[in-house]
């Protein structure tokens, strides 16, 4: 095997470990319960975690393994006029909690990713979707770095290289899908087409 993908998988086998794993899990229980109480779930990040965050929503408004009833989720990274506006008129730090005030309420949940924990926008996002009575998922690099004031379920490892740490963020969130699918609908979800 190359050295480049052995280093690779080393960085994932290191990242899950117990304690991560259990915090995954209390994620999924979380998600799985605002769900089924009517919540929705709103996420954000940047650069490559935007990409994440609207392939997250896809996974939860399309479908993951097999054909279900449509989940309430929202990128807040996809929409160019909300995203340049606010940026424009007021200052890029509050593009999603901007969006977080909208269209937050009590109960939902707000997913925010970054590889350092410092992204003064999804901090903000975090902070004002706390202050909103929102439940706040925290996914990071870095030990947490900034979100670990504001992550109440905090999915954090201590991984400080951007690209592996959006490797294991990618793992993470099929996983946490695939979960949340299957116990809501109750099938078995691997492999499984319909
Ligand atoms: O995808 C990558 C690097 O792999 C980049 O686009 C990266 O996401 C961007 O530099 C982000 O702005 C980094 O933000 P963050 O992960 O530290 O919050
Ligand atoms: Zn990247």
């Amino acid at each position: 095997m190359s050295e480049w993908v052995e280093q690779r998988l080393q960085s994932l086998a290191k990242a899950f470990d117990q304690s991560y794993c259990t915090a995954i899990e209390a994620v999924v229980d979380l998600i799985c319960q605002r769900f089924q109480a009517g919540n929705k779930l709103l996420i954000c990040g940047n650069g490559g975690s935007a990409a994440d965050a609207q392939h997250l929503a896809a996974e939860f408004v399309g479908r993951f393994h097999f054909n279900r009833q449509a989940l309430p989720a929202i990128a807040l990274t996809a929409n160019s006029s909300i995203l340049t506006s606010v940026s424009n008129d007021y200052t890029y730090d509050i593009v999603f909690s901007r969006q977080v005030e909208a269209l937050g309420q009590p109960g939902d949940v707000l997913w925010g990713l970054s590889t350092s924990g410092k992204s003064t926008n999804v901090l903000h996002a975090l902070k004002c979707a706390k202050d909103r009575g929102l439940h706040t998922i925290g996914m990071a690099g870095n030990n947490g770095g900034l979100f670990q004031e504001f992550a109440d379920y905090p999915l954090f490892i201590a991984d400080k290289n951007t690209p592996c740490i959006q490797e294991v963020h990618l793992m993470t969130y099929h996983h946490i899908c695939e979960q949340v699918e299957s116990r809501l609908f109750a099938q078995k979800s691997v492999g499984v087409k319909v």
